[in-house]
C-alpha cells in the first residue's frame, strides 16, 4: 500500500487541507522554529503598528509546506487587517490583478502564492501598484489606447515563492522584507507534532513524537500529515495510543523511511544510480523517468534531497552522491558524486 508522494505532502484532498488548516498557528509566538525570520518578521510588524502604518511588503520563500500561508495568515491577524488570498497562476490577465488590488481596503493583506508564475503584464502592474499604490488601466487598443491610473488604499503584499531565484530583480527589489524559510530542525517538528497531538486530542508517547518528526522530511505540513496517518494505523490496528513502534510501523505502511525519504525521494535516488550509473542525468530525462513533472521532482523532492548530501545539482545534471548509494544499500562505484566540475550541494538550477 502506498500513498501518492505528492498528496502525502498535502497538495490535493480538500480534507487533508481542511484538517491542515484547523493546526495552523494564528500568532509569531505560537509558530515554531525558524527563529531568525519570525523575529525579523516581528520587528517589521511591530514597527508598523507603533507608526500605525501598514507593514512593508513582505517576501517568503522556501520549499513546500514550510509556513509560507501561515505566516501571510499570522501577518494579517497580528495586523488586525483582512486578509486576501489569491495566487500567481489563478491570475491569467493582468484585468485580473487590476480588480484585485481595486477591491482591497485600507492596510489589507494581499497574499499571492507561486508569485513567480504571475504573468509578465500583470507582474508589471504590481510593480507600480507596490511602489506607488496605484494602477494603471488601460482603455482601448492600437495607438488610441489611454492608461487611466486609478489610487489603490495601502496595502501590504506577501508574496510567496518555491523559486525565489526565478523572480525578475525589479520585482524582487520592491519587498522590504524578504524571510527565507529553512527545512525545520527535528526539536521544532517534535514541538510541531506535539501541539498538534494536543489539539487533535490523540494520546502520544514522546518516543512516537520524535519518531514522526524525524521522518517528516524537515516540513511542518508532512509531520502534520504523518500524525494523522499514525493515529489511523493506531486507532484500526492497536488501541488508539501513539507509541514509537506504532508510530514506527505505520509509515513503513506508507513507505516513508527511517530518515523521512518517500516513495518519490527514493525514486528519484533510485533512477540515478540504477538507471544512469550514478549520473550526471539532466532534469527533464529523470523527471520522465519516475514519470513526475519537472517541476515536482525540481521543487518537490531535490530541496530536501540535496539538503540531506544525497543529490547535487551540476552543470551537467543531477549526481548521486556516496551517500545515495549507501541509503538505497547499493555498494558504492569509486567514482560514486565525483569527477563532476562545478559539482555544488546547493548548486543552482542547471538541468
Ligand atoms: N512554524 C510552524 N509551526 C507550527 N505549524 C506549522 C508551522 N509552519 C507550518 N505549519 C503547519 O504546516 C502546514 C503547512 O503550512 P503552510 O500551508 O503555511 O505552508 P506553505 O509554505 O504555505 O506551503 P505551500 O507553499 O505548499 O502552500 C500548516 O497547516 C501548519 O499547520
Amino acid at each position: 500500500m502506498s500513498l501518492d508522494p505528492v498528496d502525502m505532502r498535502g497538495l490535493a484532498d480538500p480534507d487533508e487541507r481542511a484538517a491542515e488548516s484547523a493546526l495552523r498557528p494564528t500568532t509569531l509566538e505560537e509558530f515554531e522554529g525558524q527563529p531568525r525570520v519570525a523575529e525579523q518578521l516581528g520587528l517589521v510588524l511591530a514597527a508598523a503598528r507603533r507608526r500605525g502604518g501598514v507593514p512593508d511588503h513582505v517576501l517568503l520563500s522556501g520549499p513546500p509546506g514550510l509556513g509560507k500561508t501561515t505566516l501571510a495568515m499570522i501577518i494579517a491577524a497580528e495586523m488586525s487587517a483582512p486578509l486576501r488570498i489569491s495566487s500567481g497562476p489563478a491570475i491569467q490577465h493582468a484585468g485580473d490583478l487590476a480588480a484585485i488590488l481595486s477591491g482591497l481596503v485600507e492596510g489589507e493583506v494581499l497574499f499571492l502564492d507561486e508569485i513567480h508564475r504571475l504573468s509578465r503584464p500583470a507582474e508589471e502592474m504590481l510593480y507600480l501598484a507596490m511602489e506607488d499604490f496605484r494602477v494603471d488601466v488601460v482603455v482601448g487598443k492600437g495607438p488610441g489606447a489611454t492608461a487611466i491610473p486609478i489610487e489603490i488604499p495601502r496595502f501590504t503584499l506577501v508574496g510567496a515563492t518555491t523559486r525565489a531565484g526565478l523572480l525578475p530583480g525589479p520585482l524582487r527589489d520592491r519587498f522590504g522584507f524578504t524571510g527565507q524559510l529553512d527545512f525545520y530542525a527535528a526539536a521544532d517538528l517534535d514541538h510541531i507534532v506535539r501541539r498538534s497531538a494536543l489539539l487533535l486530542g490523540v494520546d502520544l508517547d514522546p518516543d512516537a513524537a520524535k519518531e514522526i518528526a524525524r521522518r517528516s522530511r524537515g516540513t511542518p505540513r508532512i509531520a502534520n500529515r504523518l500524525l494523522r496517518r499514525v493515529r489511523d494505523f493506531a486507532e484500526v490496528r492497536g488501541s488508539g495510543r501513539l507509541t514509537q513502534a506504532v508510530a514506527a510501523a505505520a509509515l513503513e505502511l506508507y513507505e516513508v523511511d527511517a530518515i523521512g525519504l518517500d516513495r518519490l525521494d527514493r525514486a528519484v535516488l533510485v533512477a540515478i544510480c540504477k538507471r544512469f550509473a550514478g549520473g550526471p542525468v539532466g532534469l527533464s530525462t529523470l523527471a520522465i523517468s519516475v514519470g513526475e513533472e519537472r517541476e515536482t521532482v525540481e521543487e518537490v523532492a531535490e530541496p530536501f534531497l540535496v539538503r540531506e548530501g544525497f543529490l547535487m545539482r551540476t552543470p551537467r545534471g543531477r549526481v548521486a552522491t556516496p551517500a545515495a548509494w549507501r541509503h538505497l544499500g547499493l555498494k558504492v562505484p569509486r567514482d560514486a558524486g565525483g569527477g563532476v566540475p562545478g559539482a555544488t550541494p546547493e548548486g543552482d538550477l542547471f538541468s
